[in-house]
């Protein structure tokens, strides 16, 4: 990374080309906004369910409180020498040392606000509480809910539908399954209320491209575990099962962030809640699911880059190289939709087209709103919601299914 790239608030180095449209870079440094509610507010409810979920001895308990004050008031300082990726994040955030938290672009301080994290509660270093995910018992207690028995149940109803039926059913569960995210729970209530509008729906387009791309490698970048990523699973087995794709790549967190974000354990916790399934269908899926992971139809896997608190404009060439040549890869949710289009205060009206134009291969977004960044809305639509106040950009009742062909770079 060249001297400086994550500091300014401004354009990183590598997004100056002047044909990438840009704009200011969300800090949660600015009175009333949403980034700082989730410093102030939300982090705080967060580490004292945590602190309430896990007995924790005194000295892991003091560094979660020291860090709660310290993202509040404090400034960035570098990881331990003795740190496995201390060098990593020193290149991450080259520049922003010494400065005050609020300064940092907000996707970078949330991020390292969940690896800190993990550092004070001894994620990292040998021990007893070596590798135990502090987000554990939310994500088993919501995994063994009535809510997942109900829905799964539900699948038995779906399976005699019509094909095209059955499609655009389960990619709608696969879009509001990013409603049940559990650091979202913590201020904005429980998931499942009223659901309102896609603000952009350009589900027609994305069934005509799979159409078009049939027996193709399709990527899907996971959001959350549980609730999220069971009906993503249901659609993963569906794409598989009726040749759509003939091989499936799902991306998981390499250790847990944002909460409730999926790793290969809550991947594994998430095939044995349907393989044990008394919905029959839920049940077939997981079994078609492990024999997929078992002949390489579907791969998991992940990257320390899932866990970088950059873009994916700035992604690895080992990563992107991944991607290149896959017939789609569709990213879940509100973190991957910010990394995608960049965590700027875009206009609305900015075109996914242009936004997404980096990502090697075609791209949907199937993501509820729960942070400010959006684009690609249609001027009258954009223009109803701000009419609105600002609240629809975070409350998650709305979803949008967006998609960029990028026909004209890949010659596809
Ligand atoms: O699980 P999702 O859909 O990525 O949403 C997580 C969202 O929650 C927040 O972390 C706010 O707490 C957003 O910044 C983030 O985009």
């Amino acid at each position: 990374m060249s001297s400086g790239a994550a500091a300014r608030a401004g354009p990183r180095p590598s997004e100056d080309d002047p044909d990438v449209p840009t704009a200011p870079v969300i800090r949660s440094d600015v009175p009333g906004s949403f980034a700082r509610a989730v410093f102030h507010e939300r982090h705080p409810e967060l580490v004292r369910r945590v602190l309430d979920a896990l007995p924790y001895g005194p000295g892991a308990r003091r560094a979660i409180e020291r860090l709660l004050t310290e993202s509040t008031g404090g400034v960035l300082e570098p990881l331990g020498a003795d740190a496995h990726d201390r060098e990593q994040w020193l290149a991450w955030g080259d520049g922003l040392w010494g400065r005050p938290w609020g300064e940092a672009p907000f996707l970078w301080a949330e991020s390292w606000f969940y690896r800190r994290l993990l550092d004070a509660t001894g994620y990292f270093r040998p021990g007893a509480w070596q590798g135990i995910d502090p987000f554990g018992p939310f994500k088993a207690a919501e995994l063994a809910g009535a809510a997942v028995d109900d829905e799964l149940a539900a699948l038995d109803g779906l399976a005699g539908l019509p094909g095209g039926q059955r499609a655009r059913a389960l990619l709608s569960s696969a879009l509001w399954g990013n409603r049940a995210d559990l650091g979202f729970g913590i201020t904005a209530g429980a998931p499942g209320g009223a659901v309102t509008e896609l603000v952009a729906d350009d589900g027609d387009v994305l069934r005509a491209e799979l159409e078009r791309t049939r027996g193709g490698r399709i990527c899907l970048i996971a959001d959350n575990a549980g609730r999220e990523l069971l009906p993503d699973l249901v659609l993963v087995d569906h794409l598989l099962a009726d040749g759509t794709a003939a091989r499936v790549d799902l991306y998981v967190k390499p250790q847990p962030f944002f909460v409730s974000d999926a790793t290969t354990a809550d991947l594994l916790a998430a095939l044995t809640r349907l393989r044990t399934a008394r919905s029959e269908q839920a049940a077939a899926i997981g079994g078609r699911l492990w024999r997929a992971m078992n002949d390489g139809k579907l791969g998991v896997r992940t990257h320390p880059f899932f866990c970088a608190p950059l873009p994916y404009h700035d992604m690895p060439d080992d990563l992107r190289a991944e991607f290149a040549g896959a017939a789609m890869t569709i990213l879940k949710g509100d973190l991957n939709y910010r990394r995608l289009v960049g965590d700027r205060l875009w206009p609305a009206t900015t075109a996914f087209d242009d936004a997404t134009g980096h990502f090697p291969s075609p791209v949907t977004a199937l993501r509820t709103l729960k942070s400010e960044v959006v684009v690609g809305l249609a001027p009258a639509t954009a223009a109803r919601l701000d009419a609105t106040g600002p609240a629809w950009r975070t409350s998650g009742e709305h979803a949008l299914v967006q998609v960029a062909l990028h026909r004209g770079a890949t010659g596809r």
